[in-house]
């Protein structure tokens, strides 16, 4: 039995600024961003975006292009780890968003939940599916990832920055991709990369008695959220680096085959926090295989730079960098975004990939990392088309630097574009029972 990904549906922000004009402003030099790290384009949401604006319309044009009724989604598990609340999950929103078009209740009996573990949550919401979908193969469950990549203004995350969210269907005729159910898995608990929450006294907050939204929530304390990131940059390389190479080797235990496993792989999917991830860390396994005798740090960047690993990369990496290097980071979304950029590049060509094996590289800070395979099927071609990727990047508007900025510090209230689908509408402020609440209309 195949279980896999059948069709994806996504959408994303219409806004995006050009990496050099950020580079320009921020006094780096173009070329390190643009050349050495990939980076020519980073998607902006507008105002009345959010992680539910993105996720709804995602798994909202899934169902219209599938012409699959809400009655025979069984499950909508959502990975993020840029949620709205802690309590309510984005998936509780998607479904109340949803039944505004489908009818009261129409998703009465879908089962929905949230899982965070940074950037491989998609990956975990993704395995639960497919395990649920093995075990009811005539039932159907939709995948959502869906993050705003915000990092602090002036720091070396901030040229990495992106958003939106993708809708995988999972089912047991799956069009694109089958999924091997054989995962090499490696975990430790890091600082890395994470975004603490911290309860403090209000009078510790200058304002805070004045701020409407927390009023009648909390006597004494108000709960801080940081909305970007504390990470240290080099350090969540080395993790990664260092989580990657671990599961790769545990598949491999548990996959044992005759030859180099990445080989048989007609392309490689990485969790891309920026564009050349992939291509500046696969460098290790690759060594670690091809050449294991060698050990020095200098030999390593040798290979790294040699023509037999830049023909790898030319071959099965760089396809699925083209479309991060014009969105940015997606976190959950981003090893989906490179599946989707490197299945709709071959899809252009005369290659066959029907009946080959791809492979998979997750990673979440904090940290985990995934490896599995899948085998592209027989529909990928014509299901890949429909999704129109590249068209649909080529359709968005640049903004400038003043304008960018504006959006990040939330200086702005009327949207930049003309958003479509679901917006955001208001956050309830008054109504102490409802206090936060978020409120969406469609259009
Ligand atoms: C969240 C996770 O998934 S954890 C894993 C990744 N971590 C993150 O994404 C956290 C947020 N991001 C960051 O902190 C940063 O963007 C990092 C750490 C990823 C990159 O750090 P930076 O300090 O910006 O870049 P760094 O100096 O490491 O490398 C830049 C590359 O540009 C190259 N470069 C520098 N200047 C130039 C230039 N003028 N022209 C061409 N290339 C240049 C460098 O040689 C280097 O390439 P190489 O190492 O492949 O040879």
């Amino acid at each position: 039995m195949h279980i896999g990904i059948d069709f994806i549906a996504f959408d994303f922000p219409q806004l995006y600024l050009p990496i050099p004009e950020l580079a320009q402003n921020r006094h780096i030099e173009a070329d390190k961003l643009t050349q050495g790290l990939g980076l020519l384009q980073m998607a902006i949401p507008d105002v009345s975006q959010d992680v539910v604006t993105f996720a709804a319309n995602a798994v909202h044009r899934l169902l219209e292009q599938t012409q699959l009724t809400p009655e025979s989604i069984a499950r909508i598990y959502v990975g993020s780890e840029s949620g709205v609340d802690s309590s309510k999950p984005i998936g509780s929103y998607i479904i109340s968003l949803l039944e505004s078009r489908y009818g009261t209740r129409a998703f009465k009996h879908c089962d929905t939940v949230d899982h965070t573990f940074a950037c491989i949550g998609g990956v975990d919401a993704l395995q639960s599916c497919i395990d649920f979908v093995r075990l009811h193969p005539t039932q159907k469950a939709i995948v959502v990832t869906s993050d705003i990549a915000k990092y602090d203004l002036g720091s070396s995350g901030e040229y990495t920055q992106g958003a939106g969210a993708l809708a995988l269907l999972i089912s047991a005729q799956p069009r694109i991709v089958a999924l091997d159910n054989v995962t090499g898995i490696a975990t430790e608990g890091v600082f890395d990369f994470f975004k603490p929450r911290q309860t403090v006294s209000k009078s510790l907050i200058t304002g805070a008695n004045d701020n409407p939204e927390w009023m009648g929530v909390l006597e004494n304390e108000v709960t801080l959220y940081k909305e970007q990131p504390v990470f240290d940059g080099q350090y969540s390389n080395t993790c990664y680096i260092n989580r990657i190479t671990e599961a790769y080797h545990h598949f491999k235990e548990l996959r044992p085959q005759e030859g180099i496993h990445f080989e048989g792989w007609a392309q490689l999917f990485m969790h891309l926090p920026y564009c050349f991830q992939a291509r500046r860390t696969f460098s290790s396994i690759y060594a670690q295989e091809k050449h294991p005798e060698v050990t020095g740090a200098e030999d390593l960047k040798a290979i790294a730079k040699s023509e037999a690993y830049r023909s790898l990369v030319a071959q099965k990496i760089a396809p699925s960098e083209k479309a991060s290097g014009v969105m940015g980071n997606l976190y959950t979304g981003s090893i989906f975004l490179g599946m989707l950029s490197g299945l709709s590049q071959a899809a252009t060509q005369t290659e066959e990939l029907e009946g080959q094996k791809v492979g998979f590289i997750a990673y979440g800070s904090g940290s985990k990392a995934k490896v599995f395979e899948g085998q592209i099927q027989p529909g990928w071609r014509e299901a890949i088309q429909a999704v129109r990727l590249f068209e649909s990047l080529d359709q968005r508007k640049a903004i400038d630097f003043h304008t960018y900025e504006k959006l990040h510090k939330k200086e702005i209230d009327q949207p930049v574009g003309t958003p479509q689908g679901f917006v955001l509408d208001r956050i309830e402020k008054e109504n102490p029972v409802l206090v936060g609440a978020r409120y969406y209309k469609f259009r």
